[in-house]
């Protein structure tokens, strides 16, 4: 009875215009978090790690669908520091909704309204995730590590069925959008460069700027250039990849190459593992500015 309970209490789909607008209002009213990068980078990634734990061959396979970042036991991963801050911004924006929107669909949804908050493309979207209980949370520790090379990125996307290397290279590109923080990752940067808009820049940079390795203050390398930006030694990966490079080229002299994968990349991240009803509708939705907010 709880798919009934789920079918029942859906919002209609002009609703969900409502609730990406309350999303968006957040981020607006939250625009001095980070020195004034804004919220929208730190939902955005709340979004990628409420899903990115789907492992299809594990008993419990994660993914979005149970909204299991919600618990503790699973906010609490190493890799989700920082997370917490984004989560607590949607708290009212779910108290609102009344038990009418679940946890993974809110999770995602604000990943879609962050990416076209700030200047993204626009990403389809569907309802009808249903919260699991506690015994749905995935093991931690399924999240990436920012340590490694090429090979290692490409096998840990293949996991979540992401056979190919455009796939992977534009959901690396939403590095265009915030930074590092020590007592988060134990990485740091980009200092003052940091964005929050929604560009190619960070496939530019790879290619054009200076990069320097480095060990942190927290003893991991970093690659510097003299500007204060900072590539992850995953990031650095795609333009050591012959076929990551040329990828990074494509989307460096073509945004709109890139935001057509992305686009098409974080709907399958944000769906991995759910059977969505054959009714369900794809839903896109207007920004704020499109609404003349
Ligand atoms: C190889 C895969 C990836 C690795 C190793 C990785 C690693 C990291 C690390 C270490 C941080 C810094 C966190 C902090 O210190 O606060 C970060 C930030 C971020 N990541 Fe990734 N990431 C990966 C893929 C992705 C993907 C696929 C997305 C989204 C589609 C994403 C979105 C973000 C965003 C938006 C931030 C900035 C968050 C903020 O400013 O608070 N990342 N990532
Ligand atoms: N390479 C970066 N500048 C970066 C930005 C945001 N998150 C991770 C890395």
């Amino acid at each position: 009875n709880e798919v009934q309970f789920a079918a029942s209490n859906k919002l209609k789909n002009t609703n969900y215009q409502n609730v990406y607008n309350d999303i968006a209002n957040v981020i607006r009213e939250n625009d001095e978090h980070d020195d004034y990068i804004g919220s929208g980078p730190v939902l955005l990634r709340l979004a990628w790690h409420a899903s990115g734990q789907f492992d299809s061959k594990q008993e419990i396979k994660g993914g979005s669908y149970n909204g299991t970042l919600r618990f503790d036991k699973e906010l609490s991963d190493p890799s989700n520091a920082g997370l917490k801050y984004a989560f607590d911004l949607l708290k009212p924006i779910y108290k609102k909704y009344n038990h009418q929107i679940s946890h993974g669909d809110l999770f995602t949804l604000a990943g879609v309204v962050a990416v076209q908050e700030m200047g993204g493309p626009k990403i389809p979207w569907r309802y009808g995730r249903v919260d699991g209980d506690i015994e749905t949370v995935p093991l931690n520790g399924r999240l990436p590590d920012a340590n490694q090379n090429a090979n290692y990125v490409r096998n840990f996307f293949h996991r979540l069925n992401f056979l190919e290397d455009k796939e992977i290279v534009a959901l690396i590109g939403a590095h265009c959008v915030g930074k590092t923080h020590l007592k988060n990752s134990g990485f740091e940067g980009p200092w003052g460069a940091a964005t929050n808009m929604f560009t190619n820049e960070f496939f530019r940079n790879l290619l054009t700027e200076k990069w320097v390795l480095e060990k942190n203050e927290a003893g991991n390398q970093q690659y510097n250039n003299d500007k204060g930006y900072m590539m992850l030694p995953t990031d650095m990966a795609l333009v050591q990849d012959g076929s990551f490079k040329k990828i990074v080229e494509e989307f460096a002299n073509d945004e709109s190459s890139f935001f057509k994968v992305f686009s098409s990349a974080f709907n399958k991240l944000l769906e991995n593992g759910i059977k969505f009803e054959k009714s369900s509708p794809v839903l896109y939705f207007k920004t704020l500015d499109e609404q003349d907010i």
